[in-house]
């Protein structure tokens, strides 16, 4: 067993450098099984526990992935032809394994993917998927605990999403890129790794129009080729290191960080006394030790991202007053507030909202994460606890979060990662992945 063994607490000051964004390259891992020609050469890619998943994927549909350690790319060719099904411990193993239904089904016809399961933070269904690529003429069983997908030929059509829902969008545009004819997804998501997927799309001999509103237009065209992509960055990572500025009275440096994709977090530290300062070299964040209460409301994108709702949570609960987070894109995203209980913080639950009475005296306290950004925004509240926390469950953190506790500790945390062996003698973990190669 491992843990983040943190004593606080302490202010975080220095640079931090920000990995490519997990939920920008796990799609676009998937839009390389569209390549019927050349290799797609990918950089800033974030050696993540979901990445490597979906490399292996990648390699279970028959794929040739290969990372070149020394200049940082990872090389898939899928020109060979990929394979139809999707292998059930994979899919299990990470939900956003679906993206691969799209793909595969513009390239051969037919998809066989595991079902994938709920997940800790909500039920997550994919009839919005199902829907969008039905109405361009894919036909869906369901088999056990797979979905058999098949059609003559996929055509394009308009299709209006009930909710601009990131996947269903991804796996749609995917379809529709060697579908025949045009497709416009109305209501579409509008996530900034939606513009990434469509900029690779785009480079591999896509025609799409409208990434980034909630309208996307996609010319069908007869093949796609391989093309060379660096990831974006990380959005949640980033907005992650301005609430550890801000929660711990800090100073942060994030480095190359983009201010357009972290509008509504960026506007809520402001309001509440965190001073966001841009520069060429990235976004400086420094915090206060008067951290003004607000209410927070999560929403799609361009609205407050529920990936930064457990981090936010923190910072309100500092605050000086009594705070609101509203949560309406998950229906059970508050699994971290039990943890923060144990850590002496004041809430009450109601329905979709917690309302938080600030401001916090954290102590330290032994807590276990319940998903990812609930394990990122634990590891933040054990540096500004006083005395020690113990975070587990760290499987979470690793599947967004590369080098967590090193960047922390670059930054003046008192923070250890350690292996518990069965005697409960502790031995420091130094780096969580190396290399995508070595565990893929
Ligand atoms: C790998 C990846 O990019 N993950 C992100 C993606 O997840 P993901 O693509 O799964 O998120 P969606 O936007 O699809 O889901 C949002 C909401 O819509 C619901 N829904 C979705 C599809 C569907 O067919 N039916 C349906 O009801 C979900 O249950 C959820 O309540 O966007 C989420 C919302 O910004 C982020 O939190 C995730 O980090
Ligand atoms: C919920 C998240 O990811 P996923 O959709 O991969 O579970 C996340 O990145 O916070």
């Amino acid at each position: 067993m491992q843990q983040i063994i943190v004593n606080g607490p302490s202010k975080l000051k220095g640079t931090v450098k920000i990995e490519g964004a997990k939920n920008a390259a796990l799609p676009i891992l998937a839009a390389t099984l569209l390549a019927s020609s050349g290799e797609v050469n990918l950089t800033n890619i974030p050696p993540l526990s979901d990445v490597i998943t979906m490399t292996k994927m990648l390699r279970a549909l028959g794929a040739n992935v290969n990372f070149d350690e020394d200049n940082e790319v990872l090389t898939v060719d899928s020109s060979k032809g990929t394979l139809t099904t999707a292998p059930e411990d994979l899919v299990d193993k990470m939900r956003a394994s679906i993206v691969v239904l799209g793909p595969l089904l513009a390239r051969n016809k037919e998809a066989h993917v595991a079902m994938p399961g709920g997940c800790a933070i909500g039920s997550r269904p994919i009839d919005l998927h199902i829907k969008g690529l039905e109405a361009m003429g894919a036909e869906f069983q369901q088999n056990g605990g797979f979905i058999d997908a098949k059609t003559e030929g996929l055509k394009g059509t308009n299709i209006y999403l009930d909710f601009p829902s990131v996947g269903a969008t991804q796996n749609i545009m995917m379809a529709a890129v060697l579908a025949e004819g045009e497709t416009v997804i109305d209501n579409a998501a509008r996530e900034p790794e939606i513009v990434d997927l469509a900029n690779v799309l785009s480079k591999m001999g896509s025609d799409i129009s409208g990434a980034g509103t909630n309208t996307i237009r996609i010319r069908g065209v007869k093949s796609l080729h391989g093309c060379e992509h660096s990831i974006m960055q990380d959005r949640i990572e980033a907005g992650t290191f301005m609430v550890a500025a801000a929660v711990t009275n800090g100073d942060i440096m994030i480095k190359d960080a983009i201010e357009a994709h972290n509008r509504p977090l960026i506007s809520k530290l402001r309001e509440m006394g965190v001073k966001i300062i841009e520069s060429d070299e990235g976004i400086r964040v420094v915090g206060t030790d008067h951290l003004q209460p607000v209410d927070v409301k999560t929403l799609p994108h361009p609205g407050f991202p529920t990936d930064m709702q457990a981090q936010m949570t923190l910072v309100q609960l500092l605050s000086l007053g009594t705070t609101v987070m509203t949560e309406t894109v998950f229906e059970n995203r508050f699994m971290h507030f039990p943890e923060f209980g144990k850590m002496k913080a004041d809430y009450k639950i109601e329905g979709n909202s917690v309302i938080m009475f600030g401001p916090a005296q954290l102590t330290g306290a032994k807590v276990s994460a319940t998903d990812l950004r609930a394990a990122a925004a634990l590891v933040l509240a054990g540096i500004v606890a006083e005395g020690e926390t113990r975070v587990s469950n760290l499987q979470y953190l690793d599947r967004g979060y590369y080098h967590f506790t090193e960047k922390l500790r670059n930054l003046g945390a008192n923070i250890r990662r350690v292996s518990i062996d069965k005697d409960g003698r502790e031995n420091l973990v130094l780096h969580t992945v190396s290399s995508i190669n070595k565990l893929a």
